[in-house]
């Protein structure tokens, strides 16, 4: 066989088959538990990579007298490139079919003293599969996932996601519409229903600290006000965040490197890892606090594609501050991720010890 003749080699390719890779809808099953191969180390490396590329230059990551004033032996790894690292080797037997990252909730950060060279174990249990009313050719599993110390066995970091998954037969559905008609055919929490109308006012922290966004709190109180602000930085998504960042985790979802698939699908381009532009907003937000420690993230959704040459910029609102400890307290935030356009495309509400 000539294979250096093209119209040879495309009869070839035409004619045999490809193995494929990953999992459809209709290989998980409600309770299954999958303990993901890829091993990943933790390194110095791309610890710094993700937490210099996404904006998070918070000096704790990167000064060791900065990390032994906030109480760790030495600069632990940053949470973001932690939680992509317990993501990404889940990708091979979870998402790389393709199909939509939706969300994830309950994200909870279990030990964050670890340092380059720890071995990350993973595994899911598929906690529900559900069909898509509005997309047939899709189902909705949800999965939770555990990241531990090889090692010690310690849970590291833990969340439950959502993704759409492609099945390999489309089954019959009324097109969405019974949902439509239950939900309003609004299920954006940031798409602003008319009886969720901007407050008058907004009120900004004076600075960065507990204090500052607890007095803001109580300014804001019995008026008709939020305590919200925009972060002035912004991020252009380039091939480094667009590609590099996810495949240094492992994550081997086509839609993040493979510029040919994805030409045909809905974005026409490769799209960003949700965790990329989640933790450029997130950058975006701690520039502007003085974050103690992470505690968790909820309800966190991914409202449109962000794609090669799209800035992230970030939102902020305020929700709650309580006096947790004597040198920081608990706040809850809500973050708006946007584009250049002002569309939101990731929301999500975050916990975090804040210095007093
Ligand atoms: C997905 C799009 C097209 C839907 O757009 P839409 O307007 O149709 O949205 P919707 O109607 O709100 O949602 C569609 C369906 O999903 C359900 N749904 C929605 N959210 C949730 C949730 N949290 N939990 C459970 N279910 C959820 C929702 O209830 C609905 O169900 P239905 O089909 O029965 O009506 C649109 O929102 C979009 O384009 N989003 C951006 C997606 C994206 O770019 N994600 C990040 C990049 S992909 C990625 O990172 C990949 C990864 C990490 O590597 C990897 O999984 O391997």
């Amino acid at each position: 066989m000539d294979y250096t003749d093209t119209e040879t080699f495309t009869t070839i390719l035409d004619r045999t088959e490809t193995r494929e890779k990953g999992n459809c809808f209709e290989d998980f099953t409600e309770g299954q538990t999958i303990a993901h191969a890829p091993g990943l180390t933790l390194s110095n490396y791309a610890n710094e990579l993700w937490a210099s590329q996404t904006l998070n230059h918070d000096p704790m990551y990167w000064r060791t007298d900065a990390a032994r004033e906030a109480g760790f032996e030495e600069p632990p790894v940053h949470p973001d490139y932690l939680l992509a690292a317990v993501m990404g080797p889940t990708v091979e037997d979870l998402s790389e079919k393709g199909g939509y990252f939706l969300g994830r909730t309950n994200v909870r950060y279990h030990d964050q003293t670890v340092t380059p060279g720890t071995e990350v174990r993973v595994s899911s249990t598929v906690e529900s599969t559900a069909t898509s009313s509005s997309r047939p050719e899709y189902g909705i599993v949800t999965w939770e996932t555990e990241g531990v110390d090889a090692e010690t066995g310690d849970p590291l970091v833990s969340y439950e996601r959502t993704n759409m998954i492609p099945r390999r037969e489309p089954v019959a559905t009324d097109g969405g519409e019974s949902a439509t008609a239950a939900d309003g055919g609004d299920t954006d929490a940031t798409d602003g229903d008319a009886d969720d109308a901007p407050p008058e006012e907004f009120v900004t922290p004076d600075g960065d600290r507990f204090g500052d966004f607890a007095a803001a709190l109580d300014e804001a109180e019995d008026r008709d006000a939020a305590v919200a602000y925009r972060h002035e930085r912004g991020r252009t998504m380039d091939d480094v965040l667009v590609a590099t960042l996810p495949l240094m985790t492992l994550n081997t979802a086509k839609q993040h490197h493979n510029v040919d698939v994805m030409a045909d699908s809905p974005s026409g381009d490769i799209v960003a890892y949700g965790d990329v532009t989640r933790s450029v907003a997130l950058g975006h937000a701690r520039s502007d606090e003085a974050t103690y420690r992470e505690l968790g993230c909820d309800d966190e959704r991914f409202h449109t594609f962000v794609t090669p040459g799209d800035t992230v910029y970030g939102f902020t609102r305020v929700l709650d501050a309580e006096a947790t400890h004597d040198h920081a307290g608990t706040v809850t935030f809500e973050h708006i991720a946007f584009n250049q356009h002002d569309a939101p495309v990731y929301s999500g509400t975050r916990r975090a010890l804040i210095q007093q």
